[in-house]
């Protein structure tokens, strides 16, 4: 299994609520395959998108990534997970904003030491972007630095790549654009996507929709 989430709960310690923001989920995702996560406003999709990115830390339970547990990893080993085996898409594009395209695109890739230009070169064309490489992010589109953020996250080959709302900020014909690109790329690269949207349409497209209700999945 490439994704396996066991039980997992979590509680902000901060949070003036007394209930957990997630309670006992679990769940499973194959390599190669995809799933849509939806749920309404606060039901806790973004922290669990958080927590499989090892981004902050379950309670209890267990989340593994192609067999390695996240449970008593090193702070070290979870941002070199982040930098190869899983990559992450926001609805904020995070661009650098003093790199180029290009820069973006391979910044990724260099950090976590699998820069392959061949493979770059490819997603540059496939994104559409060959015309726009020496831009800096401020000087394209919103649709267009999502397809950077796209290709900078699928350049280092993720096994896994999390997307939290990738089409939140687009409108609907550009969202619509951006997800066939995603789904084309997803099936190139061979990576497994997990995708948070508030979109029953676009949840339509993955191969499994799963829904989060305060804390639990249904
Ligand atoms: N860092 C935090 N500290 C305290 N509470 C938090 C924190 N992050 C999220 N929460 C709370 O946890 C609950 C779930 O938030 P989360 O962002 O996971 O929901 P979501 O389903 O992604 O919502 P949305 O669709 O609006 O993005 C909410 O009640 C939120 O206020």
């Amino acid at each position: 299994m490439l994704l396996s989430v066991r039980s997992v709960s979590k509680r902000y310690s901060d949070s003036p609520e007394t209930r957990a923001v997630l309670c006992d989920v679990s769940v499973e995702l194959k390599a190669g395959t995809s799933v849509a996560l939806t749920g309404e406003s606060g039901s806790g999709k973004s922290t669990l998108l958080n927590l499989i990115a090892a981004l902050d830390h379950y309670d209890s339970g267990d989340i593994s990534i192609d067999g390695t547990s996240l449970t008593g990893l090193s702070d070290k080993a979870r941002s070199m997970m982040r930098r190869t085996e899983v990559a992450l898409v926001f609805q904020q594009f995070n661009l650098i904003p003093s790199l180029t395209v290009e820069q973006n695109l391979s910044l990724h890739a260099r950090l976590g030491g699998r820069l392959d230009l061949e493979w770059i070169s490819t997603l540059t064309q496939r994104l559409g972007l060959s015309d726009l490489v020496d831009r800096y992010p401020e000087q394209i589109s919103g649709g267009q630095q999502q397809r950077v953020a796209i290709g900078r996250a699928l350049a280092v080959r993720p096994k896994l790549l999390l997307a939290d709302e990738p089409t939140g900020n687009l409108d609907e014909t550009t969202s619509s654009e951006v997800m066939k690109l995603l789904m084309e790329l997803i099936q190139t690269s061979g990576a497994s996507l997990f995708l948070v949207t508030h979109s029953s349409r676009i949840a339509s497209q993955l191969e499994r929709q799963i829904h989060l209700s305060e804390g639990s999945l249904q």
